[in-house]
Protein backbone atom coordinates (compact mmCIF):
# COMPACT_ATOMS: atom_id res chain seq x y z
CA UNK A 1 0.00 0.00 0.00
CA UNK A 2 1.54 3.35 -0.92
CA UNK A 3 1.13 6.43 1.21
CA UNK A 4 -0.41 9.45 -0.53
CA UNK A 5 0.63 12.67 1.52
CA UNK A 6 0.73 14.97 -1.11
CA UNK A 7 -2.13 16.56 -2.64
CA UNK A 8 -2.02 17.42 -6.98
CA UNK A 9 -1.06 13.31 -7.23
CA UNK A 10 -2.27 11.62 -10.40
CA UNK A 11 -2.95 8.28 -10.26
CA UNK A 12 -2.95 7.10 -13.96
CA UNK A 13 -5.54 4.46 -13.41
CA UNK A 14 -8.39 6.38 -11.56
CA UNK A 15 -9.41 5.52 -8.11
CA UNK A 16 -12.31 3.56 -6.32
CA UNK A 17 -11.56 4.93 -2.90
CA UNK A 18 -13.64 4.83 0.21
CA UNK A 19 -13.78 7.79 2.86
CA UNK A 20 -13.88 8.03 6.71
CA UNK A 21 -11.31 8.15 10.04
CA UNK A 22 -10.97 4.38 10.42
CA UNK A 23 -11.05 3.97 14.00
CA UNK A 24 -9.45 0.61 14.39
CA UNK A 25 -9.90 -0.49 11.17
CA UNK A 26 -12.48 -3.38 12.66
CA UNK A 27 -14.50 -5.44 10.63
CA UNK A 28 -16.69 -3.37 9.31
CA UNK A 29 -14.02 -1.32 7.81
CA UNK A 30 -12.52 -4.51 6.11
CA UNK A 31 -15.71 -5.35 4.42
CA UNK A 32 -16.37 -1.91 2.93
CA UNK A 33 -12.22 -1.70 2.14
CA UNK A 34 -13.19 -5.39 0.78
CA UNK A 35 -15.87 -4.01 -1.61
CA UNK A 36 -14.16 -0.94 -2.85
CA UNK A 37 -11.29 -3.36 -3.84
CA UNK A 38 -13.20 -5.64 -5.57
CA UNK A 39 -15.36 -2.88 -7.58
CA UNK A 40 -11.31 -1.26 -8.24
CA UNK A 41 -10.47 -5.05 -9.87
CA UNK A 42 -13.56 -4.50 -12.14
CA UNK A 43 -12.97 -1.72 -13.27
CA UNK A 44 -9.57 -1.88 -13.92
CA UNK A 45 -8.70 0.81 -11.52
CA UNK A 46 -6.78 1.44 -7.96
CA UNK A 47 -8.22 0.95 -4.65
CA UNK A 48 -7.78 3.50 -2.00
CA UNK A 49 -9.12 5.01 1.41
CA UNK A 50 -9.07 8.66 2.23
CA UNK A 51 -8.24 9.55 6.41
CA UNK A 52 -7.41 12.19 7.99
CA UNK A 53 -4.39 12.06 10.11
CA UNK A 54 -5.72 14.06 12.72
CA UNK A 55 -9.10 13.59 14.36
CA UNK A 56 -11.64 16.51 12.67
CA UNK A 57 -13.38 17.33 15.86
CA UNK A 58 -9.98 17.57 17.42
CA UNK A 59 -9.39 20.70 14.80
CA UNK A 60 -12.57 22.09 15.65
CA UNK A 61 -12.26 22.25 19.32
CA UNK A 62 -8.81 22.45 20.51
CA UNK A 63 -9.32 21.55 23.79
CA UNK A 64 -10.70 17.89 22.87
CA UNK A 65 -8.26 15.02 23.07
CA UNK A 66 -10.31 11.96 21.42
CA UNK A 67 -9.98 8.70 22.88
CA UNK A 68 -9.27 6.10 20.41
CA UNK A 69 -8.55 2.44 19.37
CA UNK A 70 -5.56 3.79 16.60
CA UNK A 71 -2.76 5.75 16.97
CA UNK A 72 -1.85 7.39 12.92
CA UNK A 73 0.94 4.70 12.56
CA UNK A 74 -1.19 1.75 13.70
CA UNK A 75 -4.11 2.73 11.46
CA UNK A 76 -1.38 2.88 8.94
CA UNK A 77 -0.15 -0.69 9.90
CA UNK A 78 -3.78 -1.86 9.65
CA UNK A 79 -4.90 -0.59 6.33
CA UNK A 80 -1.87 -1.71 4.86
CA UNK A 81 -2.05 -5.62 5.85
CA UNK A 82 -5.72 -5.22 3.79
CA UNK A 83 -4.78 -5.55 -0.26
CA UNK A 84 -5.44 -1.46 -0.77
CA UNK A 85 -3.08 0.17 -3.05
CA UNK A 86 -3.32 3.34 -1.75
CA UNK A 87 -4.12 5.20 1.20
CA UNK A 88 -4.62 9.11 0.98
CA UNK A 89 -4.01 11.02 3.98
CA UNK A 90 -5.59 14.37 4.75
CA UNK A 91 -4.54 16.66 7.36
CA UNK A 92 -7.90 18.17 8.04
CA UNK A 93 -8.01 21.87 8.40
CA UNK A 94 -10.30 24.70 9.22
CA UNK A 95 -10.32 25.65 5.96
CA UNK A 96 -11.24 21.88 5.09
CA UNK A 97 -14.00 21.69 7.73
CA UNK A 98 -15.73 24.97 5.54
CA UNK A 99 -15.70 23.17 2.64
CA UNK A 100 -19.58 21.78 1.13
CA UNK A 101 -19.55 18.13 0.10
CA UNK A 102 -19.73 19.35 -3.20
CA UNK A 103 -16.56 21.24 -3.00
CA UNK A 104 -14.76 18.04 -1.01
CA UNK A 105 -15.81 15.68 -3.94
CA UNK A 106 -14.67 18.16 -6.26
CA UNK A 107 -11.41 18.27 -4.37
CA UNK A 108 -10.70 14.57 -4.32
CA UNK A 109 -11.49 14.62 -7.77
CA UNK A 110 -9.17 17.29 -9.12
CA UNK A 111 -6.39 16.19 -6.29
CA UNK A 112 -6.29 12.18 -6.44
CA UNK A 113 -8.00 10.99 -9.50
CA UNK A 114 -11.37 10.37 -7.83
CA UNK A 115 -13.52 7.53 -10.05
CA UNK A 116 -15.57 6.28 -7.81
CA UNK A 117 -16.65 7.10 -4.06
CA UNK A 118 -18.10 4.84 -1.72
CA UNK A 119 -19.82 5.90 1.27
CA UNK A 120 -20.67 4.55 4.83
CA UNK A 121 -24.30 3.93 5.20
CA UNK A 122 -24.27 6.66 7.70
CA UNK A 123 -21.49 8.66 6.96
CA UNK A 124 -21.66 12.47 6.38
CA UNK A 125 -19.26 14.75 5.28
CA UNK A 126 -18.92 18.71 4.34
CA UNK A 127 -19.51 21.81 6.07
CA UNK A 128 -22.15 21.20 8.72
CA UNK A 129 -22.79 18.00 7.70
CA UNK A 130 -26.16 18.76 6.58
CA UNK A 131 -26.15 16.79 3.55
CA UNK A 132 -26.72 13.22 3.14
CA UNK A 133 -26.28 10.20 0.54
CA UNK A 134 -29.12 10.89 -1.65
CA UNK A 135 -26.95 14.89 -2.17
CA UNK A 136 -23.66 13.52 -2.56
CA UNK A 137 -24.93 10.73 -5.37
CA UNK A 138 -26.02 14.15 -7.33
CA UNK A 139 -23.31 15.99 -6.78
CA UNK A 140 -21.28 12.28 -8.50
CA UNK A 141 -23.63 13.21 -11.43
CA UNK A 142 -22.58 16.17 -11.57
CA UNK A 143 -18.83 15.66 -11.65
CA UNK A 144 -18.97 12.67 -13.00
CA UNK A 145 -17.76 10.06 -10.92
CA UNK A 146 -20.23 7.46 -8.96
CA UNK A 147 -20.77 8.00 -5.39
CA UNK A 148 -21.90 4.20 -3.80
CA UNK A 149 -23.12 3.33 -0.78
CA UNK A 150 -21.57 0.82 1.41
CA UNK A 151 -24.15 -1.49 2.91
CA UNK A 152 -24.02 -1.96 6.65
CA UNK A 153 -22.20 -4.61 8.07
CA UNK A 154 -23.70 -7.04 10.60
CA UNK A 155 -22.10 -10.25 11.57
CA UNK A 156 -23.25 -13.04 12.93
CA UNK A 157 -26.45 -13.86 14.97
CA UNK A 158 -26.16 -11.06 17.53
CA UNK A 159 -26.99 -8.39 14.80
CA UNK A 160 -24.61 -6.08 16.71
CA UNK A 161 -23.79 -2.93 14.62
CA UNK A 162 -20.01 -2.99 13.88
CA UNK A 163 -18.80 0.67 14.56
CA UNK A 164 -16.13 2.38 16.32
CA UNK A 165 -17.78 4.26 19.32
CA UNK A 166 -19.06 0.67 19.91
CA UNK A 167 -15.82 -0.89 20.21
CA UNK A 168 -14.61 2.27 22.00
CA UNK A 169 -17.12 1.54 24.59
CA UNK A 170 -16.12 -1.82 25.14
CA UNK A 171 -12.91 -1.29 25.20
CA UNK A 172 -13.50 1.52 28.01
CA UNK A 173 -15.11 -1.35 30.24
CA UNK A 174 -12.77 -3.89 29.70
CA UNK A 175 -14.56 -6.30 27.75
CA UNK A 176 -11.45 -6.73 25.23
CA UNK A 177 -12.77 -10.11 23.95
CA UNK A 178 -15.60 -8.59 22.58
CA UNK A 179 -13.70 -6.02 20.94
CA UNK A 180 -11.06 -8.31 19.56
CA UNK A 181 -14.07 -10.16 17.95
CA UNK A 182 -15.70 -6.48 16.51
CA UNK A 183 -12.27 -5.67 15.24
CA UNK A 184 -10.45 -8.83 14.00
CA UNK A 185 -7.62 -8.46 16.11
CA UNK A 186 -6.83 -7.96 19.78
CA UNK A 187 -6.84 -4.30 21.12
CA UNK A 188 -2.82 -2.85 21.81
CA UNK A 189 -1.27 -0.63 23.67
CA UNK A 190 2.69 -0.29 23.25
CA UNK A 191 5.55 1.89 25.28
CA UNK A 192 8.93 1.18 26.74
CA UNK A 193 9.35 -0.56 30.22
CA UNK A 194 10.17 1.83 33.07
CA UNK A 195 10.65 0.72 36.20
CA UNK A 196 8.43 0.83 39.49
CA UNK A 197 8.77 -0.07 43.29
CA UNK A 198 10.79 -3.00 42.67
CA UNK A 199 8.90 -5.21 44.82
CA UNK A 200 7.50 -7.36 41.45
CA UNK A 201 10.89 -9.65 41.85
CA UNK A 202 10.25 -10.39 45.67
CA UNK A 203 7.09 -12.27 45.33
CA UNK A 204 7.94 -14.20 42.48
CA UNK A 205 6.23 -11.60 39.98
CA UNK A 206 8.37 -9.57 38.54
CA UNK A 207 6.34 -6.96 36.25
CA UNK A 208 7.48 -4.33 33.50
CA UNK A 209 5.63 -1.42 34.19
CA UNK A 210 5.13 0.46 30.73
CA UNK A 211 4.77 3.96 29.34
CA UNK A 212 2.37 4.39 27.23
CA UNK A 213 3.51 6.79 24.68
CA UNK A 214 0.26 8.51 23.03
CA UNK A 215 -2.22 10.50 24.76
CA UNK A 216 -5.37 9.35 22.72
CA UNK A 217 -5.25 5.50 23.27
CA UNK A 218 -7.58 4.43 25.19
CA UNK A 219 -6.75 2.69 28.67
CA UNK A 220 -9.24 -0.36 29.50
CA UNK A 221 -11.25 -0.25 32.89
CA UNK A 222 -8.95 -0.94 35.68
CA UNK A 223 -8.46 -5.10 36.34
CA UNK A 224 -6.45 -7.92 35.72
CA UNK A 225 -6.48 -9.13 31.91
CA UNK A 226 -5.04 -11.98 30.04
CA UNK A 227 -2.50 -10.94 26.99
CA UNK A 228 0.06 -11.59 24.26
CA UNK A 229 3.17 -9.30 24.67
CA UNK A 230 5.41 -8.73 21.83
CA UNK A 231 9.27 -7.38 22.82
CA UNK A 232 10.85 -5.14 20.60
CA UNK A 233 8.38 -6.03 17.28
CA UNK A 234 9.85 -9.44 17.48
CA UNK A 235 9.77 -11.88 20.55
CA UNK A 236 6.00 -13.05 21.27
CA UNK A 237 4.49 -14.02 25.06
CA UNK A 238 1.97 -15.34 26.95
CA UNK A 239 1.10 -13.22 29.96
CA UNK A 240 -0.89 -11.03 32.54
CA UNK A 241 -1.33 -7.38 32.85
CA UNK A 242 -2.71 -5.21 35.66
CA UNK A 243 -4.27 -2.09 35.04
CA UNK A 244 -4.22 0.25 38.23
CA UNK A 245 -3.56 1.83 41.43
CA UNK A 246 -2.36 -1.42 43.53
CA UNK A 247 -4.41 -0.66 46.39
CA UNK A 248 -2.11 -3.67 48.55
CA UNK A 249 1.01 -2.01 47.85
CA UNK A 250 0.83 1.78 47.16
CA UNK A 251 -2.07 4.23 47.62
CA UNK A 252 -1.05 6.79 45.64
CA UNK A 253 -3.86 6.94 43.08
CA UNK A 254 -1.61 7.02 40.16
CA UNK A 255 -2.81 4.34 37.56
CA UNK A 256 -0.05 1.92 36.26
CA UNK A 257 -0.07 -0.44 33.48
CA UNK A 258 2.12 -3.54 34.75
CA UNK A 259 2.86 -6.93 32.31
CA UNK A 260 4.47 -10.02 34.13
CA UNK A 261 5.58 -12.47 31.03
CA UNK A 262 5.60 -15.85 31.25
CA UNK A 263 8.04 -17.79 30.57
CA UNK A 264 10.28 -15.34 30.58
CA UNK A 265 13.50 -13.76 32.64
CA UNK A 266 16.04 -11.09 32.08
CA UNK A 267 16.13 -7.43 31.85
CA UNK A 268 13.24 -5.79 29.95
CA UNK A 269 13.95 -1.57 30.96
CA UNK A 270 13.55 0.53 28.19
CA UNK A 271 12.90 -2.02 25.60
CA UNK A 272 9.60 -1.83 23.80
CA UNK A 273 6.58 -3.54 23.88
CA UNK A 274 3.49 -4.47 22.54
CA UNK A 275 0.46 -5.62 24.78
CA UNK A 276 -2.69 -7.81 23.25
CA UNK A 277 -5.81 -7.63 25.24
CA UNK A 278 -7.21 -11.29 25.33
CA UNK A 279 -9.53 -11.55 27.88
CA UNK A 280 -10.53 -10.06 30.87
CA UNK A 281 -9.97 -11.68 34.42
CA UNK A 282 -11.23 -9.92 37.12
CA UNK A 283 -11.21 -6.49 38.95
CA UNK A 284 -8.00 -5.55 40.67
CA UNK A 285 -8.63 -5.88 44.41
CA UNK A 286 -7.03 -4.45 47.72
CA UNK A 287 -5.28 -7.94 49.31
CA UNK A 288 -4.95 -8.49 53.18
CA UNK A 289 -0.78 -8.37 52.32
CA UNK A 290 1.35 -9.98 49.60
CA UNK A 291 1.01 -13.06 50.41
CA UNK A 292 -2.87 -13.05 49.72
CA UNK A 293 -1.86 -10.85 46.64
CA UNK A 294 1.23 -13.59 45.85
CA UNK A 295 -1.59 -16.86 46.09
CA UNK A 296 -4.13 -14.80 43.98
CA UNK A 297 -1.25 -13.82 40.94
CA UNK A 298 -0.42 -17.93 40.92
CA UNK A 299 -4.29 -18.59 40.29
CA UNK A 300 -4.55 -15.44 38.37
CA UNK A 301 -1.42 -17.05 35.93
CA UNK A 302 -3.60 -20.41 35.82
CA UNK A 303 -6.30 -18.43 34.74
CA UNK A 304 -5.30 -16.87 32.39
CA UNK A 305 -2.66 -19.71 30.56
CA UNK A 306 -6.17 -21.42 30.26
CA UNK A 307 -7.63 -18.79 28.36
CA UNK A 308 -4.51 -17.75 26.07
CA UNK A 309 -3.62 -21.48 24.81
CA UNK A 310 -7.83 -22.03 23.82
CA UNK A 311 -8.00 -18.67 22.10
CA UNK A 312 -9.06 -18.51 18.49
CA UNK A 313 -8.21 -14.91 18.46
CA UNK A 314 -5.70 -14.22 15.90
CA UNK A 315 -2.40 -11.79 16.64
C1 LIG B 1 -1.65 -9.99 36.90
C2 LIG B 1 -1.52 -9.00 38.03
C3 LIG B 1 -2.58 -8.80 38.90
C4 LIG B 1 -2.48 -7.89 39.96
N1 LIG B 1 -3.56 -7.71 40.78
C5 LIG B 1 -3.47 -6.82 41.81
C6 LIG B 1 -4.56 -6.62 42.71
O1 LIG B 1 -5.64 -7.20 42.57
N2 LIG B 1 -4.41 -5.74 43.73
C7 LIG B 1 -3.24 -5.05 43.92
O2 LIG B 1 -3.15 -4.29 44.85
N3 LIG B 1 -2.20 -5.19 43.07
C8 LIG B 1 -2.28 -6.07 42.04
N4 LIG B 1 -1.20 -6.25 41.20
C9 LIG B 1 -0.04 -5.33 41.34
C10 LIG B 1 1.01 -5.77 42.30
O3 LIG B 1 0.70 -5.17 43.51
C11 LIG B 1 2.34 -5.26 41.70
O4 LIG B 1 2.62 -5.98 40.56
C12 LIG B 1 3.44 -5.37 42.68
O5 LIG B 1 3.23 -4.46 43.68
C13 LIG B 1 4.79 -5.07 42.01
O6 LIG B 1 4.92 -3.73 41.66
P1 LIG B 1 6.32 -3.18 41.05
O7 LIG B 1 6.39 -3.64 39.60
O8 LIG B 1 6.21 -1.66 41.12
O9 LIG B 1 7.40 -3.72 41.87
C14 LIG B 1 -1.27 -7.17 40.15
C15 LIG B 1 -0.21 -7.36 39.24
C16 LIG B 1 -0.31 -8.26 38.22
C17 LIG B 1 0.84 -8.47 37.27
N1 LIG C 1 8.76 -12.55 33.51
C1 LIG C 1 8.93 -11.22 33.60
N2 LIG C 1 7.90 -10.39 33.36
C2 LIG C 1 8.09 -9.04 33.48
N3 LIG C 1 9.25 -8.48 33.78
C3 LIG C 1 10.33 -9.28 34.01
C4 LIG C 1 10.22 -10.68 33.93
N4 LIG C 1 11.42 -11.21 34.23
C5 LIG C 1 12.25 -10.20 34.48
N5 LIG C 1 11.64 -9.02 34.34
C6 LIG C 1 12.32 -7.72 34.55
O1 LIG C 1 12.01 -7.32 35.88
C7 LIG C 1 11.47 -6.00 35.90
C8 LIG C 1 10.35 -5.92 36.90
O2 LIG C 1 10.72 -6.30 38.19
P1 LIG C 1 9.99 -5.59 39.42
O3 LIG C 1 10.62 -6.10 40.68
O4 LIG C 1 8.51 -5.74 39.26
O5 LIG C 1 10.50 -4.12 39.17
P2 LIG C 1 9.77 -2.75 38.79
O6 LIG C 1 9.08 -2.35 40.01
O7 LIG C 1 10.89 -1.83 38.39
O8 LIG C 1 8.83 -3.03 37.65
C9 LIG C 1 10.95 -5.78 34.51
O9 LIG C 1 10.92 -4.43 34.12
C10 LIG C 1 11.93 -6.61 33.67
O10 LIG C 1 13.07 -5.84 33.38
Amino acid sequence: MQIIEQPHTIIETGIVAGIGFFDGVHSGHRSLISNIISTAQSRDMSSAVITFRNHPREVLHSDYCPQLINTFEEKINNLSETGLDYCIVLDFTVEMSQMSAFEFIEFLIDNYSLKCLFIGYDHRFGHNRSEGFDDYAKYGKILGIDVLQAKMYMPGEKHINVSSSVIRKLINEGNVSEAALLLNHPYALQGYVISGYQIGRKIGFPTANIAINNLHKIIPANGVYAVRIIVNRKYHYNGMVNIGNRPTVHSDGEICIEAHLFDFSGNLYEQYIKIQFIARLRSEKKMNGLKELTDQLQKDKEHAMNILLNSSISY
